[in-house]
């Protein structure tokens, strides 16, 4: 059997506890040392990190009052607050232990003890400190990521009239705990959103935790949101905490929520309604606190009077609802869109100079971005790395209008959207060129502009 990669340390007086200790725990994890001095206290806790210390409350020339074991543990705690200690007593006396406990001993044994409580105790221990190792790190650097994501909200570029509504439900729904469903197509910036509540929210500092549902199979579900102990299944090597459980008091984003199956939407909506969940293999349940943000572009009302989606599921999702418009309804703002993103891949690609004339910015206004702001991302992008010249043409973005996605229908018999998709045409025809556009559509310049204007383009 392999060991565990674990430090143990024993700090006894008698020997023969120590030697049984040894004997016990040398079995199974990976560095165990034990000391009889407590004198030595100090030099073992700076040679060394250890996960479990096991601790007499009672040396022998400080009689039966536990009070040197109390010295003892608070001068681990000083050292490291985190410091996960088990207090060893071989007096029953409940009272010292309760003390030791208040102190910040994570628990006690009675001694003599039986080899199975002792190892079980120091296991359960040691996946204790390593769970809360796991969480503390991906706070870590979940926090680095927020504060990232800070200056990406500052960052949501946006000047249309259509986005004002997602602006204000943004500021409402960020002091409160409420449940949010963000609508919208691929790409026009729902995870954007997501972060932007998270970051100004009070639980700012926790977690936020992102689940791609699209990604998760049936099979994983399970365990991926709500963990697993060790042994729940051949895999489950380790006891591990669940997506959920890791926004606790943080903020949880589903992703793709329209993707989940009947099976997996009832699970799901038990851990709603329960607001608890419990790890597979486990009977104990954890209570949860953590806001969810949920997030799709499937049409979530339909699916649901078709029976695919749960009614039930979606009314506890969809407490503040935002709706992301799509690119081709906020055309104002490309520019501004096409601007930033300049900045971001000028930089990336040491090509700060690069500029963006009318012409192209034309071109781009006049494209109908099925992609969304994902797709005019990449189009920046991959313009700035394949031009040769610090001014973006017209032709370093091959934008090609694919029928049935998102645009307007040709067939369509309303003259306002026939004039203003025959401007778009137009426009695209003539890679931006405004002049060459409104000789295409047989009207003057000005009387373009003035159609440009009104459709916003
Ligand atoms: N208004 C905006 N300002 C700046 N960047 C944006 C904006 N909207 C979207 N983006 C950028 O566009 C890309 C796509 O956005 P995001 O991933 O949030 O979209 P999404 O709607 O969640 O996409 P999907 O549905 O495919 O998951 C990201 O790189 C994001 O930073």
């Amino acid at each position: 059997m392999s060991k565990i990669d674990g430090k143990i340390l024993v700090l006894d007086d008698d020997q023969g506890v120590l030697y049984t200790a040894k004997m016990i725990l040398k079995q199974h994890f990976e560095t165990v040392v034990t000391e009889k001095d407590p004198l030595k206290l100090d030099f073992l806790l700076n040679q060394e990190k250890y996960d479990v210390i096991v601790l007499d409350m009672n040396f022998s020339y400080g009689l039966t009052s536990g009070k040197e074991g109390i010295k003892l543990l608070r001068k681990v705690l000083a050292k490291d607050p985190d410091a996960h200690v088990l207090m060893n007593t071989a007096y029953g006396d409940i009272d010292i232990a309760v003390e030791a406990m208040k102190e910040g001993a994570v628990d006690f044994l009675v001694k003599p003890w039986q080899k199975e409580k002792l190892l079980a105790t120091v296991t359960a221990i040691y996946e204790l400190s390593k769970t809360k190792k796991q969480l503390e790190n991906l706070k870590a650097s979940q926090k680095i990521v927020v504060r990232d994501q800070h200056k990406a909200y500052e960052e949501i570029v946006s000047v249309s009239p259509a986005m004002k509504p997602v602006f204000e439900a943004i500021k409402k729904v960020a002091a409160t705990d409420a449940n949010v469903l963000i609508l919208g197509e691929n790409g026009t910036g729902k995870e954007l959103v997501a972060r932007a509540i998270h970051n100004s929210s009070p639980r700012v500092d926790e977690n936020f935790i992102k689940v791609d549902l699209g990604a998760v199979t049936e099979s994983l579900f399970q365990s991926e949101l709500f963990g697993h102990v060790k042994g729940a299944f051949t895999d489950a090597h380790e006891n591990r905490p669940g997506r959920f459980e890791m926004a606790n008091h943080g903020t949880l984003f589903l992703d793709e929520i329209g993707n989940l199956s009947l099976a997996m939407q009832a699970k799901l909506l038990t851990t709603l309604q329960f607001k608890q969940v419990t790890r597979v293999g486990s009977n104990k349940a954890i209570p949860l606190d953590t806001r969810l943000i949920c997030a799709t572009n499937m049409p979530l009302y339909e699916m649901a009077s078709e029976k695919e989606f749960r009614q039930d599921l979606l009314y506890r999702i969809n407490t503040v609802e935002i709706k992301l418009p799509p690119l081709r309804e906020r055309i104002e703002d490309i520019e501004p869109l096409a601007r930033h993103f300049l900045k971001i891949y000028g930089k990336k690609y040491k090509k700060e100079k690069m500029r963006l004339n009318e012409t192209t910015i034309n071109k781009l206004k006049a494209y109908s971005w099925p992609g969304n702001v994902r797709e005019l991302q990449h189009a920046i992008e991959r313009a700035i790395i394949m031009s040769n010249s610090p001014l973006l043409a017209p032709e370093d973005f091959l934008l090609v209008e694919r029928p049935n996605q998102n645009v307007i229908a040709t067939d369509t018999f309303n003259m306002e959207e026939m004039e203003k998709q025959a401007i778009q045409n137009a426009i695209r025809n003539a890679d931006g060129n405004l002049t060459q556009a409104a000789k295409a559509l047989g009207v003057g310049r000005s009387t373009l502009y003035r159609k440009m204007e009104k459709y916003k383009l």
